[in-house]
């Protein structure tokens, strides 16, 4: 199944993607995409639906984040050794953790703003893990239990805020838009490739990233069960798999994003993403 959440923020509704891509209306059926909605079994409540009789939204005012009120966003860093590579780094002992504030989720298609002070706003697409059942101390094998589903997702990085500005990482994973994920949501049961999916992103139409998860360091499902060694996992929790190599800050000279940049992201299976760049403005 492809979910979906519609409408303006704070009034979006449910919907799904029926199998031609269009966009059905499940108000009335279940309540928004959100953590809650994992939490309470939603997609359980999905099951057996007649999707033929939900009604066909033609021109939604805008799709949102195809998972609210996540409680969690934990993000991986340096999971691809070519990105590694391109940041003159070198490979840690273990995968590298950080946050991202949930302040920072927004929409497929909505602008990445460059917060105030911005000079080195970058883009790195990623495979986002949505959780779907509490997950304690679960091992590698079990972690697909407690998988939900995957969408795409960039982690937008302010490298300065990141690098310079002392502390942890996510000073410059965190400003309002930098954690864009959508268009949908694809359920487990469908997206058993995970593990095999090209990610690709574009900067004004050039190619800037362009791999495959097959070339992750850590799995997803290592992942899942390594960062549950530290904290529970709950429905809707998100995790942001990493990036590979192409992002700005690793190329000679680096290059950031600047106002009116067009961002294209898209996970294979997953669905594109589309952006355009602005400065913030109060
Ligand atoms: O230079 C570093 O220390 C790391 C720079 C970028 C890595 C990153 O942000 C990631 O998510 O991976």
């Amino acid at each position: 199944m492809k979910l979906l959440n519609v409408g303006l923020p704070g009034q979006e509704t449910p919907c799904l993607l029926d199998s031609n891509n269009r966009i059905r209306s499940l108000e009335g059926v279940c309540d928004v995409i959100s953590s809650d909605f994992l939490a309470n079994d939603g997609l359980q409540a999905l099951k057996n639906l007649d999707v033929d009789s939900l009604p066909i939204i033609e021109k939604p005012d805008r799709i949102g984040a195809p998972l609210l009120n996540p409680g969690k966003i934990i993000a991986v860093g340096l999971n691809y050794d070519e990105h590694i590579k391109e940041t003159g780094g070198k490979q840690q002992d273990e995968p590298v953790l950080f946050t991202k504030a949930v302040s920072a989720l927004s929409g497929p298609f909505d602008l990445i703003e460059r917060p105030k002070g911005a000079t080195q706003v970058d883009w790195e697409i990623e495979l986002v893990v949505i959780i779907g059942k509490p997950a304690r101390y679960i091992s590698e094998d079990d972690a697909e239990a407690h998988i939900a589903g995957f969408c795409t997702g960039i982690d937008v990085s302010e490298r300065y805020f990141q690098k310079s500005r002392s502390g942890q990482w996510l000073k410059g994973k965190s400003a309002d838009t930098f954690a864009p994920i959508g268009p949908y949501f694809v359920t487990l049961d469908e997206f058993k490739q995970y593990q095999s999916c090209a990610v690709s992103l574009d900067v004004n139409g050039k190619r800037m990233q362009a791999s495959n998860t097959d070339t992750m360091i850590h799995s997803v499902k290592k992942l899942v069960s390594y960062i549950n060694e530290f904290m529970s996992l709950q429905p809707g929790d998100l995790i942001f798999t990493g990036t590979p190599e192409g992002v700005g800050l690793g190329m000679n000279p680096p290059q950031f994003l600047k106002a009116g940049d067009k961002v294209v992201a898209e996970v294979e299976g997953l669905g594109a993403q589309q952006h355009n760049v602005v400065d913030y403005s109060a």
